[in-house]
């Protein structure tokens, strides 16, 4: 298990991770999510004992990870993929690991056929894609058998076949009882991927959570309601559920989005106002949508959508809207065709967070 309390770590003025609790458990898959610049590497750094906290602990089954013992079989990772000689082959490279580690050779060709890289097994990585690369990585976080993995972003550069072969093998791990902690920006793998989540924003804790609640607590079931392709029909049944309290969105296909009415309900006031139905389907929110609702006030860099994109409500701006202040737990209570989850209510301002995205960075511990 892996146990950070209180993780807290400064650069500088420059606040990266503050006040961190968490506990990532054997046997199943914790995705860790966050923006960029959320933290996530810091805090993968703090894990691997690469980067000192500035307060806090953070332990592997119950120990910093420099006072392991024979911490390379206990603990195996993937950072940067790339971090490798190029002008050595797969195997040299591995064998090189497997020596320091001091571990069986016959471990680096078990582990070259895990991740298929064991025709090039001979051949400089300088010359190997992005996705070899990748299966490199994996296959020297792979080396000691440890019972505790990290992934920073294990499926950067993989081709389809590579990402679901990764997904494959992280649900592996799990099962025999691993410890796999697996950052990623890829939210509609993490929801295939992983069993429960970990989510941060600038720092600080959001959510820790199974995928399925986190999906319930931060998105608002809706119902789809078509009508036959006629302004006047739409309009009288917008008005008619507006009376009835819903929240009646249109969305960009012509179909409204309702909120706060159960489905037989609609169904009733449609039928009461004369207005036919060519749909009526609830829907629930995607990881994706529960993700970019949580974090909307903790993201640090917004590229200019047009409006209407994405799951904000259809028609407001979501281009350079000011940052929201974000409320860590602040939850829509679950449930069916709510109103949308109330917006985030000021908190006392997080320590002190990077006000000006282009500021260089500094290079301590780095
Ligand atoms: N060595 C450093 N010196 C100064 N600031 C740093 C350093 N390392 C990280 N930071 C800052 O700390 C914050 C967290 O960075 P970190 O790389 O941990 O985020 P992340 O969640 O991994 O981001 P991404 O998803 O973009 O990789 C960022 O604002 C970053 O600029």
């Amino acid at each position: 298990m892996i146990e950070a309390r209180g993780l807290t770590k400064t650069y500088g003025a420059k606040t990266a991770v503050y006040n961190l609790s968490f506990q990532v458990r054997p046997g199943s898959v914790t995705g860790f999510l966050g923006p960029n610049g959320a933290g996530k590497s810091t805090t993968i750094r703090m894990v691997l004992g690469l980067d000192a906290p500035t307060s806090g602990t953070v332990t592997i089954a119950g120990r910093p990870y420099r006072q392991l013992p024979n911490a390379p079989r206990q603990v195996g990772a993937l950072l940067d993929a790339k971090a490798v000689h190029g002008g050595r082959s797969a195997r040299h490279h591995l064998l090189c690991l497997a020596q320091l580690s001091g571990i069986p050779k016959s471990r680096v060709d078990e582990v070259l056929a895990l991740v298929g890289l064991q025709e090039v097994a001979g051949k400089r990585s300088k010359g190997f894609s992005l996705g070899m690369g990748q299966r490199l990585g994996i296959a020297a976080a792979l080396l000691g058998d440890p019972q505790v993995l990290l992934f920073d972003e294990p499926v950067n550069g993989l081709d389809p076949e590579g990402i679901h072969w990764v997904r494959n093998l992280m649900k592996r791990l799990a099962a025999e009882g691993r410890t796999v902690f697996v950052s990623s920006h890829l939210m509609s793998e993490m929801a295939l991927t992983a069993d429960h989540l970990i989510v941060i924003g600038r720092g600080q804790l959001l959510a820790d959570m199974s995928v399925k609640e986190f999906i319930a607590r931060n998105s608002t079931a809706y119902a789809k309601v078509r009508t036959p392709d006629d302004a006047e029909q739409r309009e009288k049944l917008t008005a008619a559920l507006a009376e009835a309290g819903a929240g009646v969105q249109p969305e960009p296909d012509g179909a409204l989005r309702v909120t706060g009415l159960e489905l037989p309900r609609i169904s009733d006031v449609a039928h009461g106002t004369g207005v036919r139905l060519w749909e009526l389907s609830p829907h629930q929110a995607s990881l994706e949508e529960a993700y970019m609702q949580l974090t909307q006030g903790a993201v640090d860099y917004r590229s200019a959508q047009p409006p209407g994109w994405g799951y904000g409500q259809p028609g407001q701006p979501q281009p350079y809207a000011p940052q929201q202040p974000y409320a860590p737990q602040q939850f829509a209570p679950p449930g069916s065709f709510g109103p949308p989850p109330a917006a985030a209510q000021p908190q006392p301002a997080p320590p002190a967070p990077a006000a000006d995205p282009t500021a260089a960075r500094e290079t301590e511990d780095r």
